[in-house]
């Protein structure tokens, strides 16, 4: 007798992992909204190479971004964010977490809308500023007022992140939950 063997359904991993293709997945959003740490997680679950912008400015650039930002300021910081990203999204598949200013800068969003999907973790204030007050290597909120600052931010870029072609919301549950919603994203988009 012969025995069927039904093939093993994929898991969510791999259904994203065929959605995406050759291509980038690249996330934005304010900081504090879990670009890095849920970027490097999911490029784990899809078995690709996991980069984050800030990382290779600051290895390129053998200093910290605090440190890039008070020696040359935010323009030069930006000019050189856009030459990285723009070399980093040259090939794919591959994670790209970018820092929160990346997408706002044009220039950079060109290169990243061309460069592959984009996936905006959506955050509120309380939850951003719960895990960025904790931390003060943010030269942008080095301000007298930083909760202010992260709210000014909030109004102003969030029109420009809601361009991007997935939105998750990133709100305070497990990190491994974040990556799942991730990846759900990714492979709903490829049904719709
Ligand atoms: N879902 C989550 N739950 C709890 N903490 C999180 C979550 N996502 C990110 N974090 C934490 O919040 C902080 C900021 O995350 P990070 O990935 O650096 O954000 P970004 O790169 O968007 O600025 C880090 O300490 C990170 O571990
Ligand atoms: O929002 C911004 O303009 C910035 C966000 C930071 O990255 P994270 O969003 O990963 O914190 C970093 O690139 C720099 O401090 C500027
Ligand atoms: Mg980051």
């Amino acid at each position: 007798m012969t025995e069927l063997i039904e093939p093993a359904p994929l898991t969510l991993a791999e259904q994203a992992r065929a959605a995406l293709g050759k291509r980038n997945l690249v996330l934005i959003g304010l900081m504090g909204a879990g670009k890095s740490a849920i970027g490097r997680m999911t490029a784990q679950a899809l078995g690709i190479p996991f980069i984050d912008s800030d990382h290779e400015i600051e290895r390129v650039s053998r200093m910290s971004i605090a440190d890039l930002f008070a020696a040359y300021g935010e323009a030069e910081f930006r000019a050189l964010e856009t030459r990285v990203i723009k070399r980093l999204l040259r090939s794919g598949p591959r994670v790209v977490s970018t820092g929160g200013g990346a997408y706002i800068n044009e220039n950079t969003r060109k290169h990243i809308r061309r460069g592959g999907l984009t996936v905006w973790l959506k955050a509120d204030l309380d939850v951003l500023w719960e895990r960025v007050n904790k931390r003060d290597t943010r030269p942008l909120l080095k301000t007298e007022n930083p909760r202010q600052t992260l709210e000014n931010l909030m109004n102003a870029r969030y029109p420009i992140y809601a361009e991007a072609d997935l939105t998750v919301l990133s709100r305070d549950v497990k990190k491994e939950t974040m990556v799942e919603e991730v990846l759900a994203a990714i492979t709903a988009a490829r049904r719709s």
